[in-house]
């Protein structure tokens, strides 16, 4: 049986999100938790060709790679009864189908240290995906996200949001390769650091 599936019987289900889903869950969940995850850095090394970049242009968004000295933040969110179902399904279409991740589970550990560790669902893309790009210079990333748009926007709002969610939520985290990509951009177009991204209260009203 399936982790979900598993999950899905005790009507409780844990998404972890680390890109866009820190700042654009669009599914409905009950509560979330801002925390990490062991054993695993976040790499802009994943091809994006509907959201944030096309067939001739494609967009870079993050992925993780194993790395068992890293860990990486992020936002887990509760999902549960009834909304279980339609969560996955469009985390499905979103991630799977349009995005080219697959899902592993991941242990999430909750900033606040008083409240304790859970399982989570976690959408990864891995190397052996037609659209996986792999590592590149910062240089170099900065360049294709500065000239990359699609579907909901350009590259680099998904970059800039990401950062301001880092900023906002965990301030306490360095994350050089997000940081240095960033300045790299917006080196070059200075007028785009003006993206916010939704605070953590904001993420909790549900209105994000
Ligand atoms: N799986 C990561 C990354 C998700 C992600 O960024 N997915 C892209 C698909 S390639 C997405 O949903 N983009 C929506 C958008 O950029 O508006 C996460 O948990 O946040």
């Amino acid at each position: 049986m399936k982790f979900h599936d598993i999950l899905k019987e005790r009507n409780s289900l844990w998404i972890f999100g680390y890109g866009s889903l820190v700042w654009k869950p669009d599914f409905t969940y009950k509560r979330c938790k801002i925390g990490y995850i062991k054993g695993y850095k976040r790499r802009f090394w994943h091809g994006d060709d509907f959201y944030r970049g096309d067939k001739e242009n494609p967009g870079r968004v993050v992925t993780l790679v194993e790395d068992q000295e890293a860990c990486t933040w992020g936002v887990a969110y509760e999902v549960t009864h009834s909304k279980i179902e339609d969560s996955l399904q469009y985390l499905n279409m979103r991630e799977v189908v349009l995005g080219g991740y697959i899902t592993e589970t991941v242990q999430f550990i909750p900033k606040e240290k008083a409240q304790c560790p859970l399982l989570a669902l976690v959408y990864i893309a891995t190397p052996d995906n037609p659209i996986y790009l792999g590592p590149a210079s910062d240089t170099e990333i900065a360049a294709q996200i500065a000239k990359c748009s699609g579907n909901t926007g350009h590259n680099i709002e998904y970059l800039v949001r990401l950062a301001e969610f880092m900023r906002l939520n965990c301030p306490e985290v360095e994350d050089e390769h997000l940081f240095s990509i960033e300045a790299a951009v917006l080196n070059t177009f200075p007028e785009c650091g003006g993206i916010k991204a939704p605070d953590q209260k904001t993420l909790l009203l549900g209105t994000a």
